[in-house]
């Protein structure tokens, strides 16, 4: 590993009661955005999990930063129906700042999340996620519920939160986005991947 590298993932082979991905072999940077696509169900959302120590290595080394800190937003967003917390003490809870947050989206802070719509709500939390203190961002298919705009003003966030020195590792199916906002991409297919 180099004085940069956040993530050295050697020959990792991952899953559940089986592997589901693997074997796979990448690293990840500071100052870096890797994509990470590939068809439903072959093993990306895994691979996160796996990175965080969340499902069962059955192959392979994974190799962390000393000291690294990471952030995951997953595709499942906490439940807030009944919760009076507002955009505001979300991002104060992860410790992300509301600084560069799109105007639309920083009028909505002071209200109760589940009076915003989904996309407001989905950009809230995976702003809260991407701007925590953490030195590895993982996002989950983060385009999801955001229009055009939304993805826009995330990818030029993805590539801001880079050149402050994090590196960040995306999943998403939108091949528009992820030319956008990534320096490089890997690509899953199944159990027989190789990078
Ligand atoms: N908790 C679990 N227990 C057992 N198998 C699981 C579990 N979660 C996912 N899987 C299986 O692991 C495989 C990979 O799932 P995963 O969610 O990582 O795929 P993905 O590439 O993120 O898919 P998508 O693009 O649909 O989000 C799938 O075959 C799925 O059925």
């Amino acid at each position: 590993m180099t004085a940069d590298t956040l993530l050295d993932v050697r020959g990792l082979r991952a899953g559940y009661l089986a592997p589901v991905l693997g074997p796979l072999s990448f690293a990840l940077a500071r100052g870096e955005v890797l994509g990470l696509c590939g068809p439903n169900g072959c093993g990306k959302s895994t691979l996160l999990a796996a990175l965080l120590g969340n499902v069962r290595i059955f192959a392979g080394d994974i190799r962390r930063a000393p000291g690294a800190v990471f952030s995951l937003q997953t595709q499942r967003q906490p439940p807030v129906a009944g919760v009076p917390l507002t955009g505001a003490e979300l991002l104060a809870l992860t410790g992300a700042a509301a600084a560069g947050l799109p105007p639309a989206l920083a009028a909505c802070l002071p209200l109760r999340l589940d009076r915003l719509s989904g996309g407001q709500r989905q950009f809230l939390h995976l702003w809260a996620c991407l701007q925590a203190p953490a030195d590895v961002v993982l996002l989950d298919e983060p385009t999801n519920n955001l229009d055009p705009d939304g993805v826009a003003a995330l990818a030029g966030a993805l590539r801001a939160r880079a050149a402050g020195g994090a590196g960040l590792l995306v999943v998403s199916h939108d091949a528009a986005f992820l030319a956008a906002a990534c320096d490089r991409l890997l690509r899953l297919g199944g159990v027989d991947d190789a990078a």
